[in-house]
């Protein structure tokens, strides 16, 4: 992952005092441990100054950053997977790809081109011609970017990280578009995505609100996902209504059975291509060194690919897929993080871990899985996080972020008693349940209002998605130098999830027994590939799963602990 940073005065063209605002300079450097540079730019009455640390990843040698050239400045974080020109990107790597393509498009349909790239991003782009600072993140909002500002208002700061209790306070910028500043007008103006979220004009309210000032729209959003008013029956619909009487249905009927019928078979193995492909190409672009040898470029069998794992069925699936991608002489890490409050460290993510594990090992033989027991003791978890954990879950603040920042942490640290993670990349399960429907809240909405209540909290959980978790994630792993990869958020399969009607995702009714409705796509998916066991597990959310969160807390109260 990397670092990106750019802080703009604008009354003042004095680039010193520029410098030693790059207070979060050792944050930035925790991301890209590859390489680290900054620019400092002097324009007429305001300065601006760049910086950005590598995680390299994509291309045959490291691309550093900022790039600095006669009409711009560009820092990059991000991850394009498909869209650029494939031959080139494969040589080059998507850096200077991703800059010419914006220089290409910035003055002209910027928003319908990035539409076809594919993969996470967050960039700052200065476009020296015209004197403007354009900035985003993904549509997804896969990767960090927030915005900060001083009381006084004259200083602007763009970065991937920040910290608690310094001259400036931040705000997760809102995947909603493409944000232009316009450094000789003072303005902002934002351009929408080509679809829009119920969401994005709240999003921008919220922005204007911490900014104190208006920002102008360039083109209305066009209406986008809203809930569909044909809920009527379907195939699968009824199918799944005909298998009634669960208890005296084994799970492995009901499967059978739904794999028996045409149209589920179909959907199970579109999204079995769609995932297949989404995790090929995210284990594929990184280098094949590990995160021991690469300074050295010493070539080596050490494990360069892990995967935060409970055992759950959405990382159990990843598993699975990632055996048939990555190199069979490298070991995959798993790691699996669980805290003091579990008595000998045997929360319920350890045990089904390790459960899971042995499905695995039946299923893939060949390959050598090492399961990374990572134990935290309460007085660990204190200090990390007073001393670090708590500036990258920043501007965040709930008790569910503290645990959910906390455990993301420790278990992307990758270690345990005897043995630190080689893996650069880590893949993780993020997004499934908002996309398949496993949250207790789906049966809720379904009792209360059926599949139109379904639908719609599906659709808020998905528009949420950007700001409850991905930012946070994103800050808390790439503290690492280690680069969160998540299949489920791929472009393709999100499209494909989202139009599905929701019944064809999962089927929180009282038909199926509850916490196996849920998510009976993926679960379906999970049986055909073998995982006959990880296929039937009752989701169990990270926080309760790891045992860092006291259950009787609030999620949503504001923590004592966070301190901002
Ligand atoms: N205890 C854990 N240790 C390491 N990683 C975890 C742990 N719990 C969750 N994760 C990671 O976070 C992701 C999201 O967690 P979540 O609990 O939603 O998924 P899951 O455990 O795979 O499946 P389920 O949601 O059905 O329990 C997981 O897919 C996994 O990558
Ligand atoms: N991790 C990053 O964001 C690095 C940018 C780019 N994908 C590279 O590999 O160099």
């Amino acid at each position: 992952m990397c670092g990106i940073f750019c802080v703009l005065n604008s009354f003042c063209n004095n680039c010193d005092n520029l410098v030693s605002q790059l207070i979060f300079e050792a944050n930035i450097k925790n991301r890209g441990p590859d390489s680290f540079n900054f620019k400092v730019l002097s324009l007429q009455q305001s300065s601006l100054a760049f910086a950005s640390s590598v995680l390299w990843l994509q291309g045959q040698t490291l691309s550093p950053q900022p790039i600095e050239d006669p009409e711009s400045v560009f820092c990059y974080n991000g991850d394009i997977f498909s869209g650029l020109n494939d031959s080139i990107q494969k040589e080059k790597g998507d850096t200077h790809l991703f800059h010419s393509f914006l220089k290409e498009h910035i003055s002209s349909d910027l928003l319908n081109g990035l539409g076809k790239l594919h993969g996470p991003y967050a960039f700052i782009f200065f476009d020296k011609t015209n004197n403007k600072l354009y900035f985003a993140r993904d549509r997804f909002g896969r990767r960090s970017l927030l915005l900060g500002r001083n009381e006084e208002g004259d200083t602007l700061v763009l970065t991937s990280v920040a910290k608690r209790n310094t001259q400036f306070r931040f705000i997760e910028i809102p995947s909603i578009g493409v944000f232009c500043f316009d450094v000789l007008k003072n303005s902002f103006e934002v351009d929408f995505w080509p679809y829009k979220n119920k969401n994005f004009y709240t999003k921008l309210k919220e922005l204007e609100a911490f900014l104190k000032t208006d920002i102008s729209i360039a083109r209305p959003a066009s209406e986008g996902d809203c809930v569909p008013d044909d809920l009527s029956e379907n195939a699968n619909l009824v199918l799944l209504r005909g298998l009634k009487q669960p208890e005296s249905l084994e799970t492995y009927t009901i499967f059978t059975e739904l794999l028996n019928c045409p149209t589920w078979k179909k959907n199970v193995y579109t999204l079995r291509n769609l995932l297949e492909n989404a995790v090929q190409q995210r284990l594929a672009a990184q280098p094949e060194y590990c995160k021991s040898c690469i300074a050295e470029k010493k070539l080596c069998k050490h494990a360069t690919t892990g995967i935060l794992f409970s055992g759950g069925v959405d990382c159990a699936v990843l598993a699975s897929l990632c055996d048939q991608y990555v190199d069979k002489q490298r070991p995959i890490d798993l790691l699996n993080v669980s805290f003091e409050e579990a008595k000998n460290y045997q929360s319920p993510d350890r045990v089904t871990g390790l459960e899971t594990l042995e499905e695995l090992k039946a299923l893939c033989p060949h390959r050598d899985w090492n399961f990374v027991e990572i134990n935290v003791t309460k007085e660990s978890l204190d200090q990390e996080r007073d001393r670090h954990i708590a500036d990258l879950i920043y501007p965040l603040n709930t008790i569910l972020d503290d645990s959910l920042g906390c455990a993301l942490w420790f278990a992307s640290k990758g270690q345990s008693s005897h043995y630190v993670s080689s893996a650069r990349i880590l893949i993780v399960g993020m997004g499934a349940d908002e996309l398949f429907g496993g949250y207790r809240r789906h049966r809720t909405a379904f009792k209360r209002y059926s599949w139109k209540g379904l639908q719609e909290s599906l659709d808020d959980d998905w528009m949420n998605l950007p700001y409850r978790n991905l930012g946070r994630d994103d800050r808390a792993v790439s503290d690492h130098g280690r680069q969160l990869r998540t299949p489920y958020l791929d472009e393709n399969v999100v499209d494909f999830v989202r139009e599905l009607p929701s019944w064809e995702k999962t089927y929180p009714t009282n038909d199926l027994p509850e916490g196996f409705g849920e998510k009976i796509l993926l679960r379906s998916l999970a049986y055909e590939l073998g995982l006959r066991n990880a296929a039937t597990l009752k989701k169990r959310a990270l926080q309760f799963g790891s045992r860092i969160a006291n259950p009787k807390e609030n999620g949503k109260d504001i923590s004592p602990r966070l301190d901002t």
